[in-house]
């Protein structure tokens, strides 16, 4: 994120959060390289990833965070792992790779980027099994880079998409956090608001500061603020209020897994936005690139839903435990938005609006063609 001007807002920061580099590869190859997103917004630290365990923990404690962020950590971590992988046997290495990739694929469930871009990896591998280890090491690098770049393309196309849905101006809630930190560049639920700042236009954001782990109030302010954005951090509780004042024209939310009739696993909580949108008849926008559609969940049924620990309820941000130790918790990190509820999915393809089941099917046709 480099050196933000601490009493600047502004364009002076702008491009610092919308091109922050996140995730990336070392030069050398050797590490995957993230910012700690537990630490933002006080501390600004990196991490190297080297080892499985690493990847493993980087991602279970959304170290790095957001289904796109997670899909590209994962293409590069999957590489750097291969490379540690010592034979030039293909069925040996073939088998290490598949360890490693059951390995990071059981670190979330819940957003399909995981799953999704070791697929991709092992495809490389298995498509190429006439070649040389050394020579399906090269290509892996190139795989995971292409994950990358293809990530900002589509997120930058989906903030055009998004910013046509919205007046310079307008009152936007946000929830949990899509912005560059999530993805690669711009963000998808975010994106529009960043590219709307470099065009001279400005919106009233309402951030839902996202309990429990807090990534609106840890991650979408700091990334609004820091850009200059207007962006009002409320509790979760307040959406209602806010939406019944009149502040509210869109509802703009990220995804985890689309499913093909458009239920949307999100961050918990989301489900309870689209139906206060409804009901205050604000249009509710999911946003997110193909990678996180999912046409082999047929509903949101299909999708499973991550359970997190107690800990991040009771005392996670608290000096002490606001909770006794024998309480129960229940503490799902996703929940599903019934398709009925969605006015639109954004894509980088385009603006998919319902029925669902045939949008979301022309998004792949798109990209086929
Ligand atoms: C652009 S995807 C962002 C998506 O991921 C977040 O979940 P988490 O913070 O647990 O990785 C949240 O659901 C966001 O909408």
């Amino acid at each position: 994120m480099g050196i933000l001007k601490k009493e600047e807002n502004g364009l002076e920061n702008l491009e610092k959060i919308t091109h922050v580099e996140n995730v990336k590869l070392s030069e050398d190859g050797k590490n995957v390289i993230i910012i700690d997103q537990t630490k933002l917004p006080n501390r600004e630290e990196y991490l190297t990833l080297h080892t499985a365990g690493d990847l493993y923990e980087a991602i279970f404690e959304l170290k790095v965070r957001g289904a796109p962020a997670i899909g590209i950590c994962a293409g590069y971590g999957i590489y750097v792992l291969a490379r540690q992988i010592e034979t030039e046997d293909y069925d040996r290495f073939l088998e290490e790779f598949r360890k490693y990739k059951e390995y990071l694929d059981s670190s979330r469930p819940t957003a399909v980027n995981l799953s999704w871009a070791l697929n991709r990896m092992e495809n490389v591998v298995t498509s190429h099994s006439d070649l040389p280890v050394s020579k399906i090491l090269k290509l892996l690098e190139q795989e995971s880079r292409m994950i990358q770049e293809e990530d900002i393309r589509m997120c930058r196309a989906i903030s055009e998409f998004g910013l046509s849905l919205i007046h310079d101006g307008d009152g936007v809630l946000t929830h949990c956090n899509a912005g560059p930190l999530a993805t690669s560049q711009y963000g998808t639920a975010l994106g529009p608001l960043f590219l709307g700042k470099e065009r001279g236009m400005n919106f009233k954001v309402f951030a839902d500061e996202t309990r429990p782990l807090l990534q609106g109030a840890r991650l979408t302010s700091h990334e609004l603020a820091k850009s200059g954005i207007d962006v009002t951090l409320i509790c979760d509780n307040m959406a209602s209020l806010v939406m019944k004042n009149g502040w509210i024209q869109a509802c703009f939310v990220g995804c985890d897994r689309v499913a093909a009739n458009g239920d949307t696993a999100n961050k918990i909580g989301t489900s309870g936005v689209a139906i206060l949108a409804k009901h205050y008849g604000i249009p509710l926008y999911v946003l997110g690139p193909s990678s996180t559609i999912d046409l082999n969940c047929a509903s949101g049924e299909d999708i499973t839903i991550e359970l997190r620990d107690a800990d991040e309820i009771k005392t996670k941000f608290y000096e002490e435990p606001m909770a006794l130790p024998e309480v129960k918790c229940y503490n799902p990190a996703f929940d599903v938005t019934d398709h009925t509820l969605i006015t639109a999915i954004v894509t980088e393809e385009g603006i998919c609006y319902p029925p669902f089941t045939d949008s979301l099917a022309e998004v792949f046709r798109k990209k086929r063609s």
